[in-house]
């Protein structure tokens, strides 16, 4: 059997008092899409850290490719090929479209092939009509767009996306949910959000968090039926909808 891409052994994480993540056993395989759900303060965004060399786990390990990077640094962790779509988007609000995205493409692209992978980059988000236009005037969504594009100009294997619909309108969840759809056909994604609509779009396998810990995980259809689902979140959240 392949190795998986990403792998937790016994990961763990304490604030002082606050347990925000324990004993996480998570395995995601080459090419994968995974959602992580759960009630706020579960852990989630926690985790995420450990992955991405924000936050050193408190205790266990995460290995990428096999290789561990329980203690690296984030900037060695991205050129390794993790990338991070944060809540808040990570943009250039006084520059153009293109210039936030040249400015991720070349760090890795020749000076020759940066101008073409922007241009393909703007195709695939959907913003080549946009490409001129400031940062800081976009939409909520189309600002979102830009940050994937961002994280995806640098090329990174596993890309990790922290609440990409929130705030979205019906239609740019919709779009949004069309793009992740199409990076997973040739990178492997663990996606964190509380839009069950969203979920229900681009799921296949699901891992629910619950006070740090997995509470389970299975595919989708059975995530929504799951009755222990149900009653810590599922039923709250269509209460709160
Ligand atoms: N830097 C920190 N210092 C102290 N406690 C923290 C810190 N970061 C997170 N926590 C605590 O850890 C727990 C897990 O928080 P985390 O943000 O990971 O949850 P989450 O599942 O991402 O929640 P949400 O869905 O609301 O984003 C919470 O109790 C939170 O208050």
């Amino acid at each position: 059997m392949a190795a998986p891409l990403l792998e937790t052994r016994d990961l763990n994480m304490r604030f002082g008092g606050v347990h925000a993540v324990r004993n996480v056993n998570f395995t995601l395989d080459e090419g994968e899409l995974r959602c992580l759900i759960g009630p706020n303060g579960a852990g989630k965004s926690t985790f995420f850290k450990m992955l991405t060399g924000q936050l050193q786990p408190s205790q266990g390990h995460v290995l990428f490719r096999g290789y561990d990077i329980s203690n690296a640094h984030a900037h060695q962790i991205a050129r390794m090929g993790i990338g991070i779509k944060t809540q808040v988007p990570n943009v250039f609000d006084g520059l153009s479209v293109r210039e936030n995205i040249w400015l991720s493409a070349s760090r890795i692209h020749s000076r020759e092939r940066v101008n073409q992978v922007v241009d393909e980059m703007l195709e695939r988000i959907g913003l080549t009509a946009a490409a001129n236009r400031l940062v800081g005037q976009l939409a909520h969504g189309q600002r979102q767009w830009v940050e994937l594009g961002i994280v995806l100009s640098t090329d990174p294997e596993l890309i990790l996306l922290d609440e990409p619909a929130a705030g979205m309108t019906h239609e740019e969840v919709n779009k949004t949910a069309e793009l992740v759809r199409e990076i997973n056909r040739s990178k492997a994604l663990i996606v964190v959000e509380h839009d069950m609509q969203f979920i229900r779009m681009i799921a296949k396998k699901v891992t629910v968090f619950n006070q740090g810990s997995v509470l389970v995980e299975d595919d989708v259809e059975n995530i929504l039926r799951n009755p222990l689902v149900r009653d810590i979140y599922l039923g709250k959240q269509a209460a709160a909808a």
